[in-house]
């Protein structure tokens, strides 16, 4: 998705649903996409899917320009590339599980005629229905119902899985296996997009995108401060700097004033005080935070390892003070390690810097 935009109109006047949101998945990706109710979860996804259009912007799925499709190539692209599973599963309440689930090999008719139903027996097989599959909708439980539907989603082979609460409607132990049939597909190569609102779901997906106020959070500060509220996230996101450093090149000097916080978000670093590698970190990891709240001056040297490109993201000292006065939970944290950083230097250096 490229600067994609999405606006209605309401009765109050124009509402932005989505604001220049651009986001990109690699096939095999598993992808929660979280966020309140609003904050455009749903309008996001409706754009991949081709049920609504961008007001301006670019979706492309696969390479295809989905927001360029006319109806009938949309009715085409979609029945051959993508499954979709709503939260209220649409089974046909007419139809067996078996004959549900053929229905889209019927419609696009990729799957030979011959093939169909045994198809259709297989995918009800691995998502645990073969004892029920000419059972109708309404004489199974709604966790075999959300489990047809993904069979049904499964049908034509799609390349890609788009969800939207696909357990919202389940019990817990329900919604575990239903997860787990996203797990199972994701490791065979299908691309999973999943709306959730439950955390502990979203956690275990390899990649979260948050949504807030239509705005995709930058992944590094939702995953390095999860303590902060949407909101802050948010205007965290819209402060953040993104920095480049060749290999060993110097990010903090020891005795240099220093006046931001940063967040390593490729390669690694060394900190070094005295000429002496204290620490190195990862990404994820972030330093910094002893010069914004205890003293102006670095008290340690913070380089690109001698052998890779560093790449960080990084909030100024303006931003960041006001940012902890309004998030006693982030202070609490950052105070936390302050203390232990200043520990692990005293038991490394001891009497040098004390
Ligand atoms: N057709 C529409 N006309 C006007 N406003 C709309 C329309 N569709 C969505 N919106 C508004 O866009 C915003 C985002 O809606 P969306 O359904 O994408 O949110 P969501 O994150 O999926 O929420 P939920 O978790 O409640 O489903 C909401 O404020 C919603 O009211």
């Amino acid at each position: 998705m490229r600067n994609v935009v999405k606006t209605f109109k309401t009765p109050a006047g124009q509402f932005s649903a989505l604001k220049n949101v651009s986001l990109g998945f690699t096939t095999g990706d598993f992808a929660a996409i979280t966020g309140k109710s609003g904050s455009g979860k749903s309008t996001l996804i409706n754009m991949i899917t081709g049920i609504d259009v961008p007001s301006s912007g670019e979706v492309c799925v696969g390479g295809v320009p989905v927001h360029q499709l006319s109806e009938s190539q949309m009715a085409i692209w979609r029945g051959r590339n993508l499954g979709i599973v709503f939260q209220f599963f649409q089974l046909l309440p007419t139809l067996s599980l078996l004959e549900n689930t053929m229905l889209p090999m019927d419609i696009a008719g990729v799957i030979d005629i011959s093939e169909r139903e045994k198809r259709a027996m297989r995918l009800l097989k691995m998502v645990g229905l073969e004892s029920v599959v000419h059972k109708m909708p309404a004489a199974v439980s709604i966790g075999q119902q959300q489990a047809a539907a993904i069979a049904r989603a499964l049908a034509n082979d799609p390349p890609f899985l788009v969800a939207d609460e696909p357990t919202g409607n389940l019990d817990s132990r329900t919604a575990e296996n239903v997860f787990e049939i996203f797990e199972h597909l994701s490791s065979q190569g299908k691309t999973i997009l999943m709306i959730t609102h439950d955390p502990a779901l979203a956690q275990r997906t390899a990649r979260q995108v948050l949504l807030s106020d239509g705005e995709i959070v930058n992944p590094w500060i939702h995953k390095t401060f999860p303590m902060l509220n949407h909101a802050q996230m948010l205007s965290a996101t819209h402060q953040l700097e993104s920095l480049t450093y060749r290999a060993g090149e110097p990010i903090i000097q020891q005795g240099e004033p220093s006046d931001a916080l940063y967040i390593l978000t490729e390669g690694r670093v060394d900190v070094s005080i005295q000429g002496q590698v204290v620490a190195r970190l990862s990404p994820g990891d972030f330093f910094g935070e002893m010069e914004l709240l205890e003293e102006n001056r670095a008290v340690a040297t913070v380089r690109a390892a001698s052998d890779e490109k560093v790449e960080t993201v990084s909030l100024g000292r303006g931003f960041f003070s006001t940012l902890m006065d309004e998030a006693r939970a982030l202070r609490d944290m950052l105070t936390k390690v302050v203390r232990e950083r200043t520990a692990q230097n005293l038991a490394l250096l001891g009497s040098r810097i004390r």
